[in-house]
């Protein structure tokens, strides 16, 4: 298909489809019209025009031209009207609407032997077909999703991609899939034993943050005498942070969400990272503060307002074609390379070595 017949095809669904919000304009009467690039979509409105141009305006072409170039294109959903300048002497087409997208759809990767995989695989972890995380240029990770929704496999995907790159510490509230995994893997993991309360456990924790804690003001000290000093990265994983702090001692909570704060804050330049999982990411669960230095987030199962408010809290996914299947939902991925990009998400499936997650 050429460039102009896509336009010509973009155009027709959207005299088409939007018909009432334009108060009967159309490209024929000359009242938009669009055009193509490698980047997205830019549609061109004529002003003065009957129809009000706004983010409704901007969320119904979304919706229209995404569904209409399922799957040779995948539009990036903004949180709001995209404008951009356009280089033009004449005051009635200077301006345009821009729908950004990339070629074709989001693919899950199949990966047949997860051993290999990781070895071959150092530094960077791929996570979809043309889509991969670069760890330097991340700093913490956050995956959220209901129960079933593939929260636990995802994980043993990252403890096993990060175990190449990054020494670990693992926090197991459930005693569960990532103890399992640690033990194949001989690394130690902080979880619940008998006779010890609840708060007796989340102390321990604290112990342990305590001291990345002080490991961070170290490492900020040698990069004081040495800017390029470079680090081995050193991830804290907690999985189920929810039932981490439900039920606890006030204090002990307190000091949970101070020191995780801390690290958050003061992680990047070091390379100390946090990789939580929960149901969902609250201001019960981990402080605001926490959330906004997430650069990575991940929602698996369930996509909806409602679930996605916490960790997308711009974001209405109406538009976003959500692949079925175990392990799927949405990615962001925030850093200076991608904007603001949610992508639709599909979990690697991998194989593995029997006995870690039954
Ligand atoms: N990407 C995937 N590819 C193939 N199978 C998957 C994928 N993600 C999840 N599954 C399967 O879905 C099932 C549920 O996943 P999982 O146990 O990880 O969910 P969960 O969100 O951790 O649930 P819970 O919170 O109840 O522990 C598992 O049997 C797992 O094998």
């Amino acid at each position: 298909m050429t460039k102009k017949e896509l336009e010509k095809y973009i155009l027709q669904s959207l005299n088409m489809a939007l018909g009432s919000i334009m108060q009967g304009e159309t490209s024929y009467t000359n009242s938009f019209t669009c055009e193509v690039t490698e980047e997205g979509l830019i549609f061109l409105p004529r002003l003065p025009a009957g129809y009000i141009i706004d983010d409704n305006l901007y969320q119904k072409i979304f919706l229209i031209v995404n569904a209409s170039l399922y799957p040779r294109f995948t539009l990036l959903k903004q949180s709001s009207a995209y404008f951009i300048p356009i280089k033009s002497k004449d005051i009635h087409t200077e301006r345009a609407l821009f729908f950004p997208w990339k070629l074709g759809i989001s693919e899950r990767l199949v990966i047949p032997d997860l051993g290999k995989f990781s070895a071959t695989h150092k530094g960077k972890i791929p996570l979809m077909k043309n889509l991969e995380i670069d760890y330097n240029k991340v700093t913490s990770i956050a995956i959220a999703g209901n129960s079933g929704s593939g929260k636990s496999y995802a994980l043993t995907y990252f403890l096993t991609m990060l175990k190449q790159i990054s020494d670990l510490i693992i926090v197991d509230p459930k005693f569960d899939t990532p103890s399992r995994w640690a033990k194949v893997n001989n690394i130690d993991v902080i979880h619940p034993q008998k006779n010890r309360s609840k708060s007796d456990f989340v102390s321990e924790v604290n112990e342990n943050l305590s001291q990345i804690l002080n490991l961070i003001y170290q490492r900020q000290e040698e990069l004081y005498n040495d800017s390029k000093k470079i680090f081995k990265h050193q991830t804290i994983v907690i999985d189920e942070v929810l039932a981490l702090t439900e039920g606890i001692n006030k204090n002990i909570k307190d000091s949970f969400f101070s020191l995780l704060s801390q690290i958050a804050l003061l992680g990047r330049a070091t390379k100390v990272h946090l990789l939580l999982v929960s149901q969902r990411f609250d201001h019960n669960t981990i402080p605001v503060s926490v959330r906004e230095q997430m650069n990575v987030l991940i929602q698996v199962g369930n996509i909806n307002k409602k679930t996605t408010q916490f960790l997308f809290p711009d974001l209405d996914p109406e538009g976003i074609v959500i692949p079925s299947g175990k392990g799927t939902g949405l990615i962001q991925i925030i850093d200076n390379e991608q904007p603001y990009q949610v992508l639709p998400l599909l979990c690697p499936t991998y194989y593995y070595e029997r006995g870690v997650l039954v």
